[in-house]
């Protein structure tokens, strides 16, 4: 190797060719070109004097990392101009995060290969390496003379660096991450910088010619120190990250801690929960116990059902039903056992039944009074009549003429009765007007109305409701007084309504009859007090009575949920005094009187016979006509609400199990049937079996068809009963159901058939089985879309614009347009859109085009729900 190439050189030493030969001028050797030959005292010589000058002495140790860098600068400058450019503005840069993305190092390493030395420095760079040259920083910047130059290069290349290009990307790429907390940032930033420097210098800043490795020396010191000053004030810089890894160290602990405490409390409570489960399992074995014979007697109210009694017992269910099944009984979990029922089957496992049902009678029943405990008690008047014949306008008309004396000038309630007052005697109206509230009433037993207003109006005469208010007072034995309103009408004709009447049996007095007729206008207020006086007098002539001191009894008038007091209803108490604290039963709800208001929103401490007041307290709502019962004690209250309850949920419990034919394809359907329970009836004993064989051949693997009971006769209560339980239909041929057994299965829901020709019955039932089996459509939601707006679109009509809510948009889908929850339109999506392509689908969160088959009429705000129609095929 005596002799060298000067390009060989400057290659070897990582520099231009232009350079080395200035540097061979500047050691006294005069080259020609590139291609020139060196000795190697020459070689040694240009290589010897390019050691760093004494001024930046202090970098020697960090030589290694020095050396490395320089070398491969010289090929990451002009291989990479674009990235050291933004490195190279990146220099000055006082922001920490630029210098740190930018990693040149492997693109340059890669670019010279003879450089071996070069990618191992980059793993090398450990922190305190760059701890070390922080220090230095300052000293070449101060002589570095070259600032404007990189500034002018920064300016446009800060933006290019803020959006990093293609090559930046790449080398991002590499950032490393093991140093992404801040202590390594100095060392990143010290390799970053080099190649920019030296692009500045090479680019930007023409190199002199004189001393180029002083100078080169110069400012690669520069370059390096540069970076570290723009983390600003390196050992801080140092220092910070150490401590924030500590804090960092900290806070993990801490959360750890956190997260054990709260997540995973495990270790501590460890043993405690190890002991524990070991109680738990040692517990588990304990041996089975005899409940002592006390204990084997079960309490129960006039009913229980299977399940709760196998639960109370402690057997399954399904044994129960297995004994109920032997004894003839085919029931469901749910089914209610009456008593007996429940005492045989319970006697089977060893227990004892014990009815502790209250005695509903001896409760709902009102003591009869002594005569001189009764007092006079206002009467309680219902205004009935035809439409528009002025019933309401006769109640308000009342009420507003004669509002109890001290207290006019109240605020009137509507809480569906209120009292009004003549010569010191009350009256209470019911202000429901019209006979359905009446019947409603009655229908549920209460018997509130003592008297009926009959209006009737003057100039139209009795109407189809007039004579059904008087059929409807005349079944409830309630006297009618006749109010012939709108008398102020000239064309009022009060004699043909008398006459009309008579009809009816209402005949006036002056005419020899006992009915009393008032004309009245309640438009004019005309007569209302002589009303008012007949009132009075029809209640004197009924000598209308109740025992004012006992417990209340009523009727409940009317009921709501109140948004701020809760359930509220009216109570029309008929006997007995109602105060304030009492506790009490209405229906299937109890309570407590919290508080009491009068039909003028008046508090009231007390209520007595005839008095409408509204109740605060009750538990629930309770219905119109629910009898209002005060009680001692709230234990009794509560036994006999939850009594009627279970009642209540019984019977309704019974209805929704009974079984038609109909109805056996949705149960099917619903997974709820697998059986079909059939009770045959015929007149010869050659039918019954014909049926019954007919009907069982029908039974396939779906369905299981199963004659539970066949019989010659008629049917009778005894086979409802057995249909009802079991949830069989009935099949009756040539045979006709008992009256009473007739009126049982209407009441119990039981479907009742009856055939003259078995191959009616069979083919019923064949029918109804291949129903449950045939193809069903069954509707497949598929999403929502609301309307945002609406595009009218010429030839087409109107788009809408919509957003998709959720679920999806299917093009050609099923659709329904609905405006407030109302379906205006249902039909086919004619088109479906996004932007201006038409789509198969929009999914949620996109917005699409909706078109509607022949429909127009969208507007902003409809919500688009599609759907298709599944087809649902079953085989026998
Ligand atoms: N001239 C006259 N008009 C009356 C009189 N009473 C009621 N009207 C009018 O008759 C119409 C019907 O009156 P309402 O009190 O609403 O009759 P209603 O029987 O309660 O009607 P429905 O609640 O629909 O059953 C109203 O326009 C009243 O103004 C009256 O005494 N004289």
């Amino acid at each position: 190797m005596s002799k060298t190439h000067v390009y060989e050189l400057a290659k070897k030493m990582g520099i231009e060719n232009k350079e080395l030969i200035a540097r061979l001028k500047s050691v006294g050797i005069e080259v020609k070109s590139h291609l020139s030959v060196l000795e190697e005292e020459d070689v040694q010589k240009v290589s010897a004097p390019s050691e760093p000058p004494k001024g930046i002495q202090p970098q020697q140790d960090e030589v290694r990392v020095t050396t490395t860098v320089i070398r491969r600068r010289p090929k990451a400058v002009t291989q990479t101009a674009e990235v050291i450019e933004s490195v190279a503005a990146e220099v000055p840069e006082p922001a920490p995060a630029t210098p740190v993305e930018v990693v040149p190092e492997p693109p340059v390493v890669e670019e010279v290969p003879e450089k071996p030395e070069a990618p191992p420095v980059e793993p090398v760079q450990p922190e305190a390496v760059a701890a070390t040259e922080e220090p230095k920083v300052e000293q070449p910047k101060a002589e570095e003379p070259e600032p404007p130059a990189v500034q002018e290069v920064r300016k446009p290349a800060s933006t290019e660096a803020d959006k990093p290009t293609m090559n930046r990307a790449r080398i991002l790429g590499r950032v490393e991450l093991p140093g992404l907390k801040p202590a390594p940032r100095p060392v990143e930033k010290r390799e970053v910088v080099i190649p920019p420097k030296k692009k500045v210098e090479e680019r930007v800043v023409t190199p002199p010619p004189a001393a180029p490795a002083v100078d080169d020396r110069k400012k690669k010191a520069k370059v390096f120190a540069e970076p570290a000053t723009s983390t600003g004030g390196a050992p801080g810089a140092k220092k910070s990250p150490a401590g924030g890894k500590k804090k960092e160290a900290y806070k993990k602990a801490e959360l750890l801690e956190k997260r054990e405490r709260i997540f995973e409390p495990g270790p501590k409570s460890g043993k405690g929960k190890r002991r524990e489960r070991e109680t738990v399992s040692s517990g588990r074995k304990t041996e089975i116990t005899v409940p002592k014979a006390i204990k084997r007697i079960i309490k129960i109210s006039e009913s229980i059902t299977v399940g709760e009694l196998a639960k109370r017992i402690g057997v399954k269910a399904t044994d129960l039903i297995r004994v109920l099944m032997k004894m003839g009984m085919m029931v469901t979990i749910n089914h209610p056992l009456d008593v007996d029922t429940a005492t045989l089957l319970a006697a089977e496992f060893s227990y004892e039944i014990e009815n502790v049902a209250i005695d509903m009678d001896e409760v709902l029943e009102s003591t009869p009074d002594e005569p001189e405990s009764l007092k006079k008690r206002p009467s309680v008047v219902t205004i009935m009549g035809h439409v528009d014949h002025g019933k309401t306008s006769l109640l308000d008309a009342i009420r507003e003429t004669n509002v109890i004396a001290g207290e006019a000038g109240g605020i009137t309630q509507h809480i569906g009765a209120y009292a009004v007052e003549l010569n010191g005697r009350k009256i209470t109206f019911l202000d429901t007007p019209g006979h359905e509230a009446f019947t409603a009433m009655r229908a549920r037993g209460a018997k509130v109305t003592d008297i009926v207003i009959l209006v009737v109006a003057a100039d139209d005469g009795v109407m189809p409701q007039t004579r059904e208010a008087i059929n409807h007072s005349k079944a409830a034995g309630v006297p009618i007084i006749v109010a012939i309103n709108k008398i102020d009408k000239p064309e009022a004709k009060p004699e043909r309504v008398k006459q009309e009447l008579m009809e009816f049996g209402l005949v006036s007095e002056e005419w020899g009859g006992d009915t009393i007729f008032v004309e009245v206008s309640a438009k004019k207020r005309v007569n209302l007090p002589d009303l008012l006086e007949m009132i009075l007098l029809q209640a004197d002539v009924m000598d209308l009575k109740a025992n004012p001191d006992k417990e209340a009894r009523g009727t409940i008038v009317e009921a709501k949920l109140d948004r701020g007091r809760g359930p509220v209803a009216t109570v029309l108490v008929q006997e007995g005094t109602l105060k304030i604290g009492d506790y009490f039963v209405a229906g299937v709800h109890f309570g407590r009187v919290r508080a009491m208001l009068n039909d003028r929103g008046d508090k009231v401490l007390a209520a007595g016979p005839s008095m409408p007041v509204e109740v605060i307290g009750f538990t629930g709502v309770p219905d119109a006509g629910d009898v209002f019962i005060s009680l001692p004690d709230e234990k009794k209250a509560k036994e006999i609400a939850s009594y009627r309850q279970q009642k209540l949920r019984e019977t309704e419990l019974a209805k929704h199990s009974k079984m038609s034919l109909e109805q056996l394809y949705d149960k099917i359907q619903k997974g709820e049937v697998k059986d079909l329970n059939a009770i045959v009836k015929a007149d010869v004993q050659g039918s019954v079996e014909a049926v019954s064989e007919s009907l069982r051949k029908l039974s396939t693997d779906a369905v299981r068809l199963n004659v539970i009971h066949s019989s010659v006769g008629a049917i009778t209560e005894t086979d409802v009963n057995l249909a009802s339980a079991s949830n069989a239909i009935i099949l009756g041929f040539n045979v006709r159901p008992e009256p009473k057994a007739s009126a049982l299965a209407d009441k119990e829901g039981v479907d009742l058939r009856l055939y003259n020709i078995i191959y009616d019955a069979v083919e019923d039932i064949k029918k109804a089985m291949e129903g449950l089996l045939e193809p069903t459509l069954r509707e497949k939601y598929l999403g929502r879309a609301e309307v945002r707006e609406v595009f009218s679109v010429p030839k087409i009509g109107n788009v809408a614009g919509c957003y998709v809510l959720d679920g999806k948009m299917i093009r050609n889908a099923s659709v329904r347009l609905l405006r407030d929850n109302v379906v205006v339109y249902e039909g086919k999506m004619s088109s479906l859109r996004r932007f201006k392509d038409d789509v198969k689908e929009v999914a949620t969160s996109y917005e699409c085009g909706i078109g509607l088959e022949n429909y127009n009429d969208i507007k902003v705000g409809d919500i688009i729900e599609d759907f298709e129609i599944e087809k649902i095929a079953a085989k026998l």
